[in-house]
């Protein structure tokens, strides 16, 4: 199981002292954000920071699941005794067992009983759109690196000026798709959305190709070729562009046109063709619907996240693209490292308004990690895939 191992520290086998989980129980993901404090050390908060008296170093971890193996994550929270430790506190052996755990996504409600009977722990239910929004902000504002743009196959990372933040469109992208307008700290609007998310990509594509996992359909898509299955410009008019309606002969004019063929059953087309069409359709589509709605509002500033794009390449592509496209280049398509963990993330910075609002988080970085969670020593963050397997170093100061 890719996650279900314990947690290690720092390379050797001191157990780790966890405070504070969060979850984000998703229709296909369980995302799960946890902080380890760094043994022994606080420290003198930075001079800039004012109001604040001592702070804790430690880790930001981030895990995921599939919410179908959901007790596989019962069993990681439980072998890792992720409950243990009753907030940021000094004392050495906090061993105070938590009596809730903050929670979002539809889950947050579907398995509430499960969590009570097999863990003995209540979730507290944050709403799933100020979870998101929330931990968007953190990302943006707190973490170095996080936003990029993507284009012709490189990225570049954004630096955020946060007096420049506000307004911005979120779109989240997980089994379906959310579209919030952002103004500021918990001031936002969901303004629309789509049922054609990453599970219909998901669904459709395990239909049609018999993949049997998220990633094999992704890994397909790399070496396919959509035009075997879809209708392009050039098809339609004999090789040519339609220049007087900005068409060129490449651009699909219809995806998925070609599979209307009599002769031609779903055996005939190769598996990579189909999961490469469809991974296009969906992205096109959800880029386009984004960029109408930034439109709406006259929002220059498009940010997606949700676990569907995966930091995957020609994703990645194909919604910038549609995006620069429509907008004439007018509006711009950005992505952040952290993007499945935006709910998880709000659900935990949640906590604070309730029994620890007297801590800041501040002085997130993001570095390679030690051992935690086994992650890759050598992380790019220019070429990585935040997998749920990274952890990054953080601050926490008490007032
Ligand atoms: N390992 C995986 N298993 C299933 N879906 C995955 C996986 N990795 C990425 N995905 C994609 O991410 C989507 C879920 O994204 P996520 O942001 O976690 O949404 P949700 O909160 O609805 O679970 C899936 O619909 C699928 O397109
Ligand atoms: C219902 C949801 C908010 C649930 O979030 P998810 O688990 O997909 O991340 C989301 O699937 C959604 O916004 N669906 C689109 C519904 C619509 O606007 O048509």
């Amino acid at each position: 199981m890719e996650h279900n191992r314990e947690v290690e520290i720092d390379g050797n086998s001191n157990p780790i002292q966890i405070s504070r989980l969060a979850l984000d129980i998703g229709g296909s993901l369980i995302k799960l954000v946890f902080f380890s404090r760094n043994s022994g050390d606080d420290e003198d908060p930075p001079k800039d920071l004012v109001g604040v008296s001592s702070g804790v170093n430690g880790r930001l971890h981030f895990a995921k699941f599939e919410t179908a193996k959901i007790n596989d994550c019962l069993q990681f929270i439980s072998a890792n005794k992720l409950l243990l430790g009753g907030g940021f506190q000094h004392q050495e052996n906090c061993t105070n067992d938590r009596s809730f755990i903050k929670a979002t996504g539809g889950g947050a409600y579907k398995f509430s009983e499960l969590f009570k009977e097999k863990l003995g722990i209540s979730l507290e239910k944050e709403d799933e759109m100020d979870c998101l929004v929330t931990g968007a902000n953190f990302l943006l504002k707190a973490v170095n690196q996080e936003a990029f743009t993507y284009l012709n196959g490189s990225k570049e990372f954004v630096q955020i000026d946060h007096n420049d933040l506000y307004p911005y469109l979120l779109v989240n992208i997980g089994s379906g798709v959310s579209m919030i307008k952002v103004d500021g700290d918990g001031k936002f609007e969901r303004v629309s959305g789509t049922s054609v998310g990453g599970g219909t990509f998901w669904g459709l594509g395990k239909l049609l190709t018999k993949s049997q996992s998220f990633d094999e359909l992704l890994e397909l898509s790399h070496r396919g070729d959509n035009r075997a299955i879809d209708t392009l410009v050039g098809d339609i008019y004999g090789g040519m562009d339609y220049l007087k309606i900005g068409l060129s002969s490449t651009t699909i004019a219809s995806s998925f046109g070609k599979a209307t063929s009599h002769n031609k059953q779903l055996e005939d087309y190769k598996p990579e063709d189909i999961s490469r069409s469809l991974l296009r359709m969906i992205s096109n589509n959800i880029g386009q619907i984004s960029y109408l709605n930034a439109l709406r509002f006259g929002l220059k500033r498009i940010i997606f996240g949700g676990f569907f794009i995966r930091s995957h390449s020609y994703t990645m592509d194909t919604i910038a693209v549609a995006v620069h496209f429509w907008s004439k280049g007018e509006a711009k398509a950005m992505f952040l490292r952290h993007e499945g963990f935006l709910g998880a993330l709000g659900a935990f910075m949640s906590y604070e308004t309730h029994s620890l609002d007297d801590l800041v988080v501040n002085q997130v970085m993001p570095l390679p990690v030690n051992a935690s969670l086994g992650t890759d020593t050598n992380y790019d963050p220019l070429k990585g895939d935040l997998n749920g397997t990274e952890s990054i170093q953080c601050s926490v100061y008490r007032a």
